[in-house]
């Protein structure tokens, strides 16, 4: 087969988002800092093995979609097709704008935005020897056949789950077999009344000489169906996040990167951003730059100009109870630990281009937890605020060692997320 046939990413975003309850569909909830749609939008186009995207967008809402795809760049979609009224249809619909030269589709729940870009590669190399693909994960929960009963649903059968697989997306064809299936369920008078809940059953139906080859799915490859699985998004991207290696060598290449606090945590950052391509401008007391002074801060922004990433990493720490906390404690905390976060915020937004991180002041006790909160808080709300600018604002609480806090920071500045308060926890033993 030919291995060099163009690779299209199907995004099917044309659902109402029923499940979720919420008045515009949940493929535009922002999660992580961004809309759910854009999160799968960015692995497609950054995948080197996909040459187009198209997306199917519920109706009326296609210009949500190209305002996402301008702002971002995502330079691969090629078409924002309206979705039709059922899944199925929404895929008959982006097989009928794909024209007729035979391709690769890989066509993907736009609400499965923690796809990793190893299914994309898996899939795609798949493709080269198998003519329809799909991607599943064992199921760990014991399924059975519920039927009605007395007073209720019994069980009939309890199916064998070593045999069992819950299937995710992408699902992957050749074009020419996607359509062939498509078209005979089409020419199905029985189809409409019993629609396939994805599109490898319509394969199996209706060209069942057509062996659908597995690639392993992932765990974190969620659907976003219900309000809890928002939630549990949110949580998996700020583990990724931890998890993410520190950045690589070059990951911030030609990038300006400005950091105020020039000891611990601070210190190490601007060493591994500079290792890692950045040009750094580090700002503390040391040069007479005081956070806790706005017109300090401005001024020392105003010298660097256009900035992609600033970081706070100016702090005070406080340890202890309330009741024996003194006046100056009291006023070093809300002056260097809150304000400082305000002003650098306000201070960097003009000049800014990418993200902001704010590092949560060290320390124990009520007021150290009131000056956290604070941080947190304004991380989260400046996150909204400047979505539209397309700027990212995260916060990083962490106890550990300035080394492991640093790499925490720069994985941050590079990972893609926004509004998120992300807790680092302690050095490995
Ligand atoms: N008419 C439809 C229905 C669904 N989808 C897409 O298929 C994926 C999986 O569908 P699902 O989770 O069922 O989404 P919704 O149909 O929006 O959810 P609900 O059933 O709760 O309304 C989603 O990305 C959804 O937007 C689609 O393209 N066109
Ligand atoms: C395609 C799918 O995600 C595979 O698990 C699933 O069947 C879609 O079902 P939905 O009811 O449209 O969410």
């Amino acid at each position: 087969m030919d291995s060099r046939l163009r690779s299209i990413g199907v995004l099917l975003a044309g659902g109402v988002g029923q499940r979720v309850g919420r008045d515009t569909p949940k493929q535009l909830i922002e999660v992580a800092g961004r809309p759910i749609i854009e999160h799968s939008l960015a692995v497609f186009q950054a995948a080197p093995e996909i040459d187009e995207i198209v997306v199917l967008m519920t109706p009326g809402f296609g210009d949500r979609v190209r305002e996402i795809v301008a702002r971002g760049g995502y330079d691969k979609v090629s078409q924002v097709v309206d979705g039709g009224a059922s899944r199925t249809e929404s895929t008959w619909r982006a097989l009928r704008a794909l024209g007729t030269e035979e391709c690769n589709v890989l066509l993907h729940d736009a609400v499965r935005p923690l796809l990793e870009p190893r299914i994309i590669t898996e899939c795609v190399r798949a493709l080269e020897t198998h003519p329809a693909v799909n991607v599943a994960i064992p199921s760990s929960d014991t399924v059975f056949v519920a039927v009605p009963g007395p007073g209720g649903e019994v069980i009939s059968d309890v199916l064998d789950r070593s045999r069992l697989r819950r299937s995710q997306t992408p699902q992957c064809f050749r074009l020419s077999v996607i359509r062939e299936a498509y078209e005979r369920a089409m020419a199905d008078p029985d189809f409409a009344g019993r629609p396939a809940t994805d599109d490898c059953g319509v394969v199996l139906r209706y060209l069942p000489e057509v062996p659908i080859h597995l690639v392993p799915g992932s765990e974190q490859n969620i659907k976003v169906t219900h309000p809890a699985d928002l939630h549990i998004a949110e949580r998996l991207f700020q583990l990724a996040a931890r998890r993410a290696p520190a950045a690589a060598a070059g990951a911030l290449d030609g990038r300006s990167v400005v950091i105020f606090g020039s000891y611990g945590a601070g210190a190490e950052l601007a060493g591994l951003a500079a290792a890692r391509g950045a040009r750094v401008h580090a700002f503390s007391r040391a040069d007479g730059v005081r956070v806790e002074e706005a017109a300090s801060v401005a001024k020392a922004l105003s010298g660097v100009g256009s900035v992609d990433h600033v970081v706070n990493a100016a702090g005070v720490s406080h340890l202890g109870r309330l009741a024996e906390v003194s006046d100056e404690s009291v006023a070093d905390v809300m002056s260097v630990g809150y304000l400082g976060a305000l002003n650098v915020a306000r201070a960097a937004h003009p000049h800014l281009r990418e993200s902001l991180l704010l590092h949560v002041p060290q320390g124990s006790g009520a007021l150290h937890a009131s000056a956290a909160g604070a941080v947190a808080g304004l991380t989260r709300a400046l996150a909204e605020e400047w979505a539209a600018g397309g700027i990212r604002v995260n916060c990083l609480n962490t106890t550990a060692s300035a080394h492991l806090a640093a790499q925490t920071s720069l994985d941050i500045l590079i990972s893609g997320l926004s509004g998120h308060v992300i807790d680092a926890g302690v050095d490995a033993p």
